[in-house]
């Protein structure tokens, strides 16, 4: 569903991505690596909000630089940034809503698709109430209903469970767990905990490098995060 060769990302004289080769399929794969390494600017270009300056780049089959493709992808995609704002005046219903409109969804059925989303991160008793009286947990869940709504098949999460209490981080593990069976899912976490209760595989972004690619288990016979961290920790000092 994700297929990128040589994919490079750049933000001026910074190289935040650098030639990556990454094939994924369905299944929830955690995106890790130290502060800078490239995680949030892969995401954005996997989620067509930015290009890539060189490689080929193809999701769900579709290339994202042809815009009749393009529009094909983001009807089918997901995405929380990292940041992210909504109107303060509009309710947790009309911003689902809102997101359900962008992703040009039709009508019929979308209402429905939006009690479904506020439902999935458990804020349907806050349906009504103003994004402006919401917490900042509850304000990210409302941006994962967001990225829920059309049923993606490719869900793109920016640190989806930061400020979430434990019981909500366990919902959405549960929720992950169950979409990554027909959703390909990209998590950037720094927390191991996402990586162990939901996630199927790991890559590690270290100074915008793959430093790796595999199985939870995989990561802990090659020594764990920090293993692999500190091994590649000279080439971030070369950047
Ligand atoms: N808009 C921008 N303009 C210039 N440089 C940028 C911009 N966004 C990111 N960068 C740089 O690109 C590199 C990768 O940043 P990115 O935000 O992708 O890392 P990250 O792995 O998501 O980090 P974090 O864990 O802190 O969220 C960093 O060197 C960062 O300073």
């Amino acid at each position: 569903m994700i297929s990128a060769t040589r994919l490079t990302v750049r933000h001026r004289r910074t190289t935040a991505v650098d030639s990556l080769d990454l094939d994924l399929g369905n299944g929830v794969h955690a995106l890790l690596g130290p502060n800078g390494a490239g995680k949030s600017s892969l995401l954005r270009v996997l989620a067509t909000a930015a290009p890539a300056v060189e490689g080929e780049l193809k999701l769900l089959e579709r290339d994202p630089r042809r815009p009749a493709e393009r529009l094909e992808i983001r009807r089918r995609l997901g995405y929380l940034p990292q940041t992210f704002g909504m109107f303060r005046g509009f309710t947790v219903r009309e911003c689902v809503s809102y997101a359900a409109w962008l992703k040009d969804m039709p009508n019929r059925g979308a209402a429905d698709a939006v009690e479904r989303a506020v439902d999935q991160v458990g804020l349907t008793p806050r349906m009504d109430a103003k994004y402006r009286t919401l917490s900042g947990g509850m304000r990210r869940r409302v941006g994962i209903a967001q990225a829920l709504v059309n049923t993606p098949r490719l869900l793109l999460l920016d640190e989806p469970t930061t400020g979430l209490d434990p019981a909500e981080r366990d919902r959405l593990h549960a929720l992950l767990r169950q979409l990554g069976a027909t959703t390909t899912v990209v998590l950037a976490t720094h927390l191991m905990e996402d990586v162990h209760a939901c996630c199927d595989s790991a890559i590690i972004l270290c100074a915008a490098r793959k430093a790796f690619v595999g199985s939870p288990q995989a990561l802990r016979e090659a020594g764990g995060y920090g293993g692999i961290v500190a091994g590649n920790a000279d080439a971030g000092h070369t950047r």
